[in-house]
C-alpha cells in the first residue's frame, strides 16, 4: 500500500487551528490526539473540536484516543466525524466488540499499544482491525525522543500481518522525523504520524512531502515489502 504521512496537530498552534490544518494540505490524514488527563497526564480536546475540524477540512481525521473507558467514548468520535478511530488496548474492556462497533458506525477501527504492551497476545484480534498503532514514545506529549527499542515490535507486527495475509495498516507515532522515519519504514511501518517534525518546520507541507519521499524510498528497499 501507499505510504501515508499523518501530521499531528498536537504540535500545531491551537490559537490558529484552521490555518494550521490548511498548512498541511496534501497530508493523507490529520492526526488528532485526544487526551483525558487520566490515561495520560495531559488534556487536549474532545468531540466538539473534532466536529469543528471535520467542518474545516476535507482531509480525513485520524483520532488517537488516549482516554480511559474507550468502550464508552470511542463511538462518539465516529459520530463527531472521525474517519479512523484508534483506541488503546490498555483502556478497552472489550476490544473486539469496540472495533466492530467503530466499523459498524462507518469508520476505520484501529488499536494502539503503549511501549510496554506486547503485540503477541493480540495476534488473533488483528483481523478485526483496519490499523494497528505502535507507540514509539510514552503517550502524552509531542516532541519526545523516538524509542528505537520499539523497532523489533514493529518488525514482529509486520511479520504477523504478512503471516495472516491482512490488509492492516501499521502506524507508528512518537518521535518520527527525518532521522527516524527510514528505520520505522524498514521495520514494517507504512503510516507515519509526525507532530514536531512537521509543525516545527518552516514549511509544514514541504516537511510532509520530504518525509513521504524518505519513507517511500525505505519501503521500496525493505525486505517485508519486496516479499509481497
Ligand atoms: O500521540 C502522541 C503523543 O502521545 C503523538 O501523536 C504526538 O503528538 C507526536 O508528536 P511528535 O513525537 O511527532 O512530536
Ligand atoms: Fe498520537
Amino acid at each position: 500500500m501507499a505510504v501515508q504521512i499523518n501530521p499531528s496537530i498536537l504540535s500545531a498552534d491551537f490559537s490558529r487551528l484552521a490555518e494550521e490544518v490548511k498548512a498541511v494540505d496534501g497530508a493523507d490524514w490529520l492526526h488528532v490526539d485526544v487526551m483525558d488527563n487520566h490515561f495520560v497526564p495531559n488534556l487536549t480536546l474532545g468531540t466538539p473540536v473534532v466536529e469543528a475540524l471535520a467542518r474545516t477540512t476535507d482531509t480525513p481525521l485520524d483520532c488517537h484516543l488516549m482516554i480511559e473507558d474507550a468502550d464508552r467514548w470511542a463511538p462518539q468520535y465516529v459520530e463527531a466525524g472521525a474517519g479512523s478511530v484508534t483506541f488503546h488496548v490498555e483502556a478497552a474492556a472489550a476490544p473486539v466488540r469496540l472495533a466492530r462497533e467503530i466499523r459498524a458506525k462507518g469508520a476505520r477501527a484501529s488499536m494502539a499499544l503503549k511501549p510496554a504492551t506486547p503485540i503477541e497476545p493480540y495476534e488473533d484480534l488483528l483481523p478485526e482491525l483496519d490499523m494497528l498503532l505502535i507507540m514509539t514514545v510514552e503517550p502524552g506529549f509531542g516532541g519526545q525522543a523516538f524509542l528505537d527499542i520499539m523497532l523489533p515490535k514493529i518488525r514482529r507486527t509486520r511479520e504477523l500481518i504478512s503471516k495472516h495475509g491482512l490488509e492492516l495498516w501499521l502506524q507508528v507515532d512518537g518521535g518520527v522525523s527525518a532521522s527516524t522515519i527510514e528505520q520505522c519504514a524498514e521495520a514494517g511501518a507504512d503510516v507515519f504520524v509526525a507532530g514536531s517534525a512537521v509543525y516545527g518546520a518552516s514549511d509544514p507541507a514541504a516537511a510532509v512531502r520530504a518525509l513521504r519521499t524518505q519513507a517511500e524510498r525505505a519501503i521500496a528497499q525493505a525486505s517485508w515489502a519486496c516479499d509481497d
